[in-house]
């Protein structure tokens, strides 16, 4: 069997805090693959930006071992790159292209003309070639997570991190969004590793999705081929209406 990109194997992740240890995830397992678009799916608090900040090398597991390409993951990388949902992840006093270019010059160290070529091609490929010169807070947000997405892509990493990166975008901006990250895998076909508790978010994004309980950290169900599924026939309304019951299936029993 071929080795994964990404291996979770077991992962429990907690956070100390004054008098109390949170358990933000138990055990968890899973496996990401080369061009996948692997979603995190689960309502709020059920721990999956804690399980993508240990991904990025932010977090350290108290159990189990996270490896990309079979290397253990210890600390952050160059061959991770996150996205956030925070508009301010942006460094306000550079423009677009200074904030694609920054992370090339100093984690990948290129040259400033090597550096320039990149990012101005991966700005072209989000389409803000005309904002290259700008700053951050000329921005609207959809442009801005769209540099951020930029400035990712242009590192070239083994997998990007992408934590709810729509979720404060209006709805029209988001579908945008959406569909431009869809287009820009077609192109590319990096391999992404999205987190979302949006259930038509992860059914568009995603060709597979790990449910993850409301109980932090348990694993539900993992659905795969979910690009099999049409947006037109019915099948993706099949679809969302089967995870939300196996998400929502034993609270909805308690509740009876
Ligand atoms: N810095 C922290 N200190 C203490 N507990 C935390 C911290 N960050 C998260 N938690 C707790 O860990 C659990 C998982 O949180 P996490 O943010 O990973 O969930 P999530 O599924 O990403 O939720 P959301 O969609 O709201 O961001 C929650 O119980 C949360 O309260």
């Amino acid at each position: 069997m071929t080795q994964p990109l990404l291996d979770v194997s077991g992962v429990t992740l907690r956070y100390k805090t004054p008098g109390v240890l949170v358990t933000a995830t138990e055990r968890v397992s899973f496996q990401v693959n080369t061009s996948d678009r692997f979603v995190l799916l689960g309502p709020s608090g059920c721990g999956k930006s804690t399980l993508l900040k240990a991904v990025g090398g932010y977090l350290t597991p108290s159990e189990g071992a996270i490896t990309i390409k079979g290397r253990k993951v210890t600390e952050p990388g160059a061959d991770r790159m996150m996205v956030f949902q925070e508009f301010d992840q942006l460094l306000p006093w550079r423009t677009v292209l200074e904030n694609v270019m920054f992370p090339l010059q100093v984690a990948r160290r290129l040259g400033r003309k090597e550096a320039e070529t990149k990012a101005r091609h991966y700005i072209d490929k989000v389409g803000l070639t005309r904002a290259v010169n700008s700053y951050p807070h000329t921005l609207s947000g959809g442009m801005k997570q769209r540099v951020a997405i930029a400035r990712g892509m242009a590192m070239e990493p083994d997998i990007l991190l992408m934590d709810e990166p729509f979720a404060a975008l209006d709805a029209l901006t988001r579908r945008t969004c959406q569909d431009e990250l869809l287009q820009l895998w077609e192109e590319t076909k990096f391999t992404v590793l999205f987190v979302t508790h949006s259930i038509a978010e992860a059914i568009k994004i995603g060709n597979r999705i790990l449910l993850l309980s409301p109980h932090p950290g348990r694993v539900k169900a993992e659905v795969v081929d979910v690009d099999k599924v049409s947006p037109t026939d019915g099948t993706a309304g099949q679809l969302e209406k089967k995870i939300h019951e196996l998400l929502f299936a034993d609270e909805a029993a308690h509740a009876e």
